[in-house]
């Protein structure tokens, strides 16, 4: 059996029965539900009055990108984005729709920070040049801050990297093998303020349409804050900039990829944020019945749900269920008084990073047309687990973050009733020590026919989701979720909880369907091992008995569409509707 892979930058991991190490911490802040198509191209739906919804894109695969009407200066923030800073599907999102948007002609600026915490990962940022702007930052009880501003034009998108010191520390960006970092809060107050004088400042913004270098975007642009560590973004802007006569014309779009982090600190943290007394209401929070704490608080997603002037979230099954008592953590009230602005676009994949015919962390190219090369793949990850290699004997896995919203104990319940099905199972993740440790439990018990890889590693996730038959996403909720797509490119039939965006992008297989498209997975309730052990079930008899018919689901998922040129559009259309209306919060 392989030890532990070393090519990915700064990670610690380890197969189980390999000297473990401990992972990294995965994200966390403080505190703390439609059926669709496959390629999930639904049409973000319209606010209650406004303008009626662009036509869906098309069906199939695009011939080319599409370019935009009317380009914009748009700028993302965001507390990771890959491959810089990637620790979970937000990195991956800001990393390709900024990309995708450029790509259609608009001017793009991503702002993230500049991690730095003496690991492999410092020397991705190499590249990137001291613009030698500094920032002044009023930040409150935190006394003047300065901000520096690192910068490269890449794939059409400025890169601005902001750099303090407390971006330069051992982890991962949110904490250590201690926790969580207790400066969270004024960290991500930090990036977002920084985020606000970027587009003032610097003087970066000539790459459009062969425009010279050398002017800065302005105060005339749309931002994209996104989750609660961007969250100050849309309330600097009202509060500090608009009411001096700046940022008149922008408009901020809040988005929402997890609302169970909100960035929730105790109330008397607020004179820290640099914001006017008077806007405390809008931040201002009591913690709901279940929490663990009570007492006064501000939450800062609070905030950007009531100040930004849209809201969209990455599915539209998930903008609905963030509506509901059950799916709302404590903020439906405040999103249903705002629904009138919220949209569901589901993600996109980055298309060249996850192709199986161009992968380069795969033993073996494939594509819809000859699959051949995933058996070749699953053959190659058979020999590296120290499974018996054989073709017919499904290779079910599990990727993602060991957290209680991705089911990894439903995951683990499963092992005895998968490995008595003749199958072999793989799983991948890195977070809650709790489940690291029912991992290496379950493999020394099913070791024949059981893996836990304990940590984050990208090589390691491209070589699962190629070679595996069937990839299982028990996630108890999923804004939208990314594995399933990128399993569905790679011909691995994604059986997943009918939750959030995994409903909307998996068309389940129905027996009783007649015609109409063909499925690309299966999706179940609820969200417990029994529910997934009958999917899979049915999964597995299909495969074993209708061979055709399980070639066709694997073929209907490669060749969905899954990019992001679809978003990107859904996106544009959710901008002019912003640019349309008056700022949320004038002042
Ligand atoms: N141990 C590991 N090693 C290597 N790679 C690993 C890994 N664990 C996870 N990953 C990768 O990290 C990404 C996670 O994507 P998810 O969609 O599950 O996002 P996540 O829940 O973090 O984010 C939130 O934001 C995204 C983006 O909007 C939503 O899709 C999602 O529903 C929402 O919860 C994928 O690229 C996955 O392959």
């Amino acid at each position: 059996m392989a030890g532990p892979d070393n090519d990915d930058a700064g990670a610690a991991q380890a197969w189980l029965t390999a000297p473990s190490q401990s992972a990294p911490a995965g994200p966390a802040s403080t505190s703390s539900a439609s059926n669709g198509s496959a390629s999930g191209a639904k049409p973000a739906q319209p606010a209650a009055g406004g303008p009626p919804p662009r036509q869906p894109q098309g069906g199939g695969r695009r011939a080319g990108v599409g370019q935009a009407e009317t380009p914009l200066d748009i700028v993302f923030v965001s507390a990771e984005v890959a491959p810089w800073s990637k620790t979970g599907g937000l990195g991956d999102v800001v990393g390709s729709l900024p990309v995708a948007l450029a790509a259609r002609g608009h001017r793009v600026m991503v702002i993230a920070p500049r991690y730095l915490n003496g690991g492999q990962n410092d020397a991705l940022y190499e590249d990137a040049v001291d613009t030698g702007v500094r920032a002044e930052l009023a930040l409150g009880g935190c006394g003047p801050q300065t901000a520096g501003f690192f910068h490269l034009h890449r794939n059409l998108v400025d890169w601005v990297f902001v750099d303090n010191p407390v971006f330069h520390r051992p982890g991962n960006p949110y904490g250590d093998e201690h926790g969580v970092f207790g400066d969270n809060q004024f960290r991500y107050a930090l990036l977002s303020l920084a985020a606000c004088e970027a587009p003032l400042q610097l003087q970066i913004g000539g790459y459009r349409h062969g425009e010279p270098p050398g002017f800065a975007y302005g105060e005339r642009c749309v931002f994209v804050s996104n989750d609660w560590h961007a969250a100050l973004v849309p309330s600097y802007l009202a509060a500090k900039y608009r009411r001096n006569g700046v940022y008149l014309k922008t408009r901020c779009i809040f988005a929402i990829h997890n609302l169970s982090h909100q960035g929730v600190e105790p109330a008397a943290t607020f004179p820290n944020l640099g914001l006017p007394d008077d806007w405390y209401e809008h931040l201002s929070w009591e913690y709901p019945s279940w929490a663990s704490i009570n007492g006064p608080a501000v939450n800062l997603l609070k905030g950007a749900v009531l100040c930004s002037d849209r809201i969209v979230t990455v599915s539209q099954g998930y903008a609905w269920e963030i509506c509901t008592s059950e799916g709302g953590w404590g903020l439906h009230n405040v999103l249903l008084g705002r629904q009138h602005v919220l949209n569901g676009i589901t993600n996109g994949i980055d298309m060249d990073e996850w192709d199986p015919a161009r992968d380069a962390h795969t033993p073996a190219p494939f594509d819809a047309a000859d699959t051949s090369g995933k058996a070749a793949c699953k053959a190659a990850l058979q020999v590296e687990l120290g499974f018996d290699v054989d073709a017919r004997i499904p290779l079910i896995g599990w990727i993602g973050r060991l957290d209680h919203q991705k089911g990894p104990d439903i995951a683990l319940d499963a092992v005895p009733g998968i490995t008595q099905r003749g199958c072999q199972m793989v799983m991948l993740g890195s977070g809650s020590a709790k489940y690291e440790a029912a991992m290496r439990a379950a493999e020394a018990a099913h070791r024949a026919s059981f893996r836990g890889w304990v940590g984050f590693s990208v090589p390691v996730a491209h070589r699962i989701v190629a070679a595996c038959d069937v990839l299982l996403m028990p996630s108890r909720f999923e804004p939208c979720g990314l594995n399933q797509l990128f399993a569905m490119r790679y011909g691995t039939v994604p059986v997943a909880h009918a939750t959030g965006g995994l409903r909307d992008t998996i068309r389940s297989y129905d027996p009783h369907a007649a015609g109409g498209d063909v499925a690309t997975g299966w999706t179940y309730s609820p969200p417990d091992s029994g529910a997934m052990l009958r999917a899979l079930d049915q999964a597995l008899d299909l495969r074993w008995h209708q061979p055709d018919l399980w070639a066709a689901i694997m073929r209907a998922g490669m060749t969905a569409d899954l990019s992001w040129d679809r978003a990107a559009a859904d996106y544009e259309q959710v901008f002019a509707w912003a640019l349309m209306d008056e700022p949320a919060r004038a002042f």
